[in-house]
């Protein structure tokens, strides 16, 4: 089982999905074979395009769809050989809000520990309804939460096992910000307590503010997998954007910077900061007699590297 730095919350081997023909619908081929392990305690990433196989990886590692081919390990437990022990291993967010709408959040709370065999005696449904801020709302039915409340309801029920991991599909999609914080800030806290956190998103900024590492996934192939400012490292361009009072004739720049004027009237030069320094372009448009009023500088975000890595 992990506990010392570095060890593997998840480790999956060669993992395949196909989805039997329906109808007239070919087989699909969800995942061809993906290789990943994700260490225990960080708060890792799966992100991917519309119909990448997020979904169907997450599926397989809550136990709910079954893999055609590969290994996955949980915690240290084989999923083929110690399914139940696996299983206890993580707690799932799922994306859809469907529940009982004549159970009350404590009710469902209950009835989720007992599948998962929680004892009386080590259950923590009123710390978990205080957590995710369902207390008032406890014995109110769920047909009648906010959409917001059933999501915060969702979330407590993936925890009433006290799992080792968390693994959130689309968490925020649609949510207002007052409870995506709310989300954010229990996730960093169960992180810092030492559980490990899986989320898929599509909200790239998220992502890059939340995980340490991030794995792409494209056509149900993993392309890449990296620490998450190594991986915004991959993108060898910045922007260096000067308030020269107004639109004013350029010197000569060094090759490969390409200098643009904004609508706003201050220019823009895209440079790749490994052949090219700032202060070249500075000492260019100086010698020039560019005057620089101000200067900014901006960096390639998550959205850039997953565009140049998903096209196609
Ligand atoms: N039960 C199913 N039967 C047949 N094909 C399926 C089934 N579930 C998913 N697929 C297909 O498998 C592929 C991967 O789907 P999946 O839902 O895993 O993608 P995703 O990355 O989660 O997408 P999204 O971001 O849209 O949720 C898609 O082409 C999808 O149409």
């Amino acid at each position: 089982m992990p506990d010392g730095s570095g060890a593997s919350a998840i480790e999956i081997s060669n993992l395949r999905k196909t989805y039997a023909a329906q109808g007239r619908a070919a087989p699909k081929e969800a995942l061809k074979g993906i290789d990943l392990s994700i260490r225990a305690g960080s708060i890792f990433g799966l992100l991917g395009p519309n119909g990448a196989g997020k979904s169907t990886l997450i599926n397989i590692l809550a136990g709910l769809v079954n893999k055609t081919a590969g290994k996955v390990i949980i915690w240290g437990f084989d999923q083929d050989v110690n399914p139940r022990q696996s299983r206890a291993a993580i707690g799932v967010m799922p994306q859809e809000l469907n529940m009982d709408p004549f159970f009350t959040p404590r009710a469902s709370l209950e009835v989720q520990a007992g599948l998962y065999g929680v004892p009386k005696s080590e259950r923590w449904t009123d710390d978990l309804l205080e957590l995710v801020g369902l207390t008032d709302q406890a014995n109110a039915y769920a047909r009648n939460l906010s959409g917001g409340m059933k999501r915060r309801l969702l979330l407590a029920k993936a925890l009433v096992h006290r799992p080792h991991i968390l693994v959130l599909d689309e968490p925020t999609a649609g949510v207002d910000i007052t409870l995506r914080e709310m989300l954010w800030t229990n996730v960093r806290h169960l992180n810092q307590a030492g559980m490990t956190i899986i989320l898929t998103t599509h909200y790239l900024e998220e992502a890059e503010q939340m995980c340490d590492e991030i794995a792409i996934i494209n056509h149900g192939a993993l392309i890449v997998r990296q620490g998450t400012r190594e991986l915004l490292a991959r993108a060898d361009g910045k922007t260096l954007v000067i308030d020269a009072g107004g639109p004013v004739d350029l010197p000569a720049l060094p090759e490969g910077a390409h200098p643009e004027w904004r609508a706003d009237g201050r220019l823009a030069i895209s440079y790749p900061p490994s052949r090219i320094r700032a202060d070249q372009l500075l000492d260019a448009l100086r010698g020039g007699g560019v005057p620089i009023i101000d200067v900014a500088s901006e960096q390639p975000d998550l959205e850039d590297v997953f565009v140049e890595l998903t096209r196609g």
